[in-house]
């Protein structure tokens, strides 16, 4: 990231880079130009083929790999399962999961917690998913599966010269093996579903329940595609964003004092945790500032299908784009003290007053479909980790790691029992 910004004080605020013969990429902080790309003209953009093709060979074409007509249709169908009131099905199975994950933390020594969020993220879409039904083994394997995938690809962008290797020392097919056990281990639990009496109301009776205009209901290969898809979309995202936001509360100790109060006076308030999740606004704007600091999609790529010029720059057909969302949520045109943390800058503002540059979930048709979720995973996470510990850190430093996602590094933090 600071080679980016580098870049960028450099170069401008668009720039292009060349790479090999014939080949460029545009890098962009400029909030406009992305708000062109994903809003204005998103019909002229696609998404890029790391996030579609060399994605998909793992976890098949649902909805954050698939394209066009496939992916409108898709949309249309699973949007409904993450609108707020259905969510609001999932809250209590959600904070369950959350408080039994959050019992690992070791007090009283340093202790890393990225692993704890990373294994709390993937718990709670797959109870959001499957209730009950689903075994910590079957967890456990599903994690261990997606994981290595993600680790499979970022070593294939890495490395793309050592690809033939990849393929012949059967380390490819390893992986591709691995994603078949996972589609068989969703197929069996689907099925089992299908063959149950009880419904759950969650996010898998959600998805068996949705229907085409035509009235007919997804594939069962198309449902686990989605189903992998949801897994690898919102487990490490929402992984990095916990880990950085309780880095920022250890850095920042009177805001673990503010969350505990908050959250005390919610608790009396109401027993209903959609009602609670409304009444918790300094948690939540923490978590906001969090993710403008930190965004775990840092950046955001397309590729123009046909020709396109913005701002006078011309854009031959099949040049691909970078979006620095990190730069964008830190520019001092339009943040007041951009590196610094202040969660009271989002009080007494709508969405819509900083939308135009505050990108974390993405924007346009193709915006994550699980920011509720999210966030209400989020602040119900750092709810109950602050009621129940403090945090310290030693280093006053936040080491990052940029990947495919921003993700956290040496997150060493002490954690004692309140
Ligand atoms: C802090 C947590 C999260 C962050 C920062 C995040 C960020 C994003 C961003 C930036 C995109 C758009 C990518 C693009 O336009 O190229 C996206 C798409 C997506 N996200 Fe999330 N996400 C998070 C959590 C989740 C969760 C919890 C789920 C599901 C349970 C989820 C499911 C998806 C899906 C399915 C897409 C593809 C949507 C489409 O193309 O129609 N995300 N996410």
């Amino acid at each position: 990231m600071p080679f980016h910004h580098n870049n960028f004080e450099r170069l401008g605020d668009t720039f292009r880079l060349k790479i090999g013969f014939d080949k460029s990429v545009v890098f962009s902080r400029d909030a406009g130009f992305l708000q062109y790309v994903l809003q204005k003209n998103q019909r002229n953009y696609t998404k890029s083929k790391i996030q579609t093709e060399d994605l998909a060979k793992y976890v098949g074409k649902g909805l954050l790999t698939s394209e066009g007509a496939l992916w409108k249709q898709q949309r249309k169908l699973i949007q409904p399962a993450f609108h707020k009131k259905q969510l609001e099905n999932l809250l209590d199975t959600m904070q369950k999961t959350i408080s039994d994950e959050l019992q690992k933390i070791k007090t009283g020594k340093p202790f890393e917690i990225f692993k704890v969020y990373n294994d709390l993220a993937f718990q709670v879409v797959a109870k959001s998913l499957f209730s009950g039904g689903v075994s910590d083994s079957q967890v456990k394997r599903l994690q261990h599966i997606t994981e290595e995938a993600q680790k499979m690809l970022v070593r294939e962008l890495r490395q793309p010269y050592l690809h033939w290797w990849f393929k012949i020392s059967g380390t490819l097919q390893k992986n591709l093996n691995l994603t078949l056990e996972a589609r068989e281990i969703l197929k069996q639990l689907v099925i089992d579903r299908k063959g149950s009496r009880v419904r759950e109301d969650d996010l898998l009776d959600m998805l068996l329940d949705a229907r085409y205009e035509d009235g007919n209901a997804m594939d069962e290969e198309q449902l686990i595609d989605e189903i992998l898809i949801l897994f690898t979309a919102g487990h490490e995202t929402t992984s990095n964003a916990l880990t950085f936001t309780s880095q920022l509360l250890a850095k920042h100790p009177n805001y673990q004092q503010k969350i505990v109060e908050e959250v005390r006076a919610a608790k009396v308030e109401t027993d209903s945790l959609m009602e609670f999740l409304r009444n918790v606004p300094v948690t939540t704007r923490i978590i906001e500032e969090s993710l403008r600091l930190y965004p775990p999609a840092y950046f955001i790529d397309r590729v123009n299908i046909e020709e396109d010029e913005f701002n006078g720059m011309k854009l031959e057909k099949g040049t691909s784009l970078l979006f620095a969302v990190h730069e964008i949520h830190k520019s001092e045109t339009h943040w007041e003290n951009p590196m610094q943390f202040i969660p009271e800058r989002f009080a007494n503002k709508n969405y819509s007053d900083y939308a135009a540059y505050y990108y974390p979930f993405g924007a346009g048709p193709r915006m994550c479909i699980g920011n509720n979720f999210a966030m209400y995973e989020m602040v119900l996470a750092i709810a109950i980790l602050c009621e129940n510990f403090s945090i310290q850190q030693k280093k006053d430093t936040i080491e990052i790691n940029p990947l495919i996602t921003l993700k956290p590094k040496n997150a060493i933090l002490t954690f004692e029992r309140r």
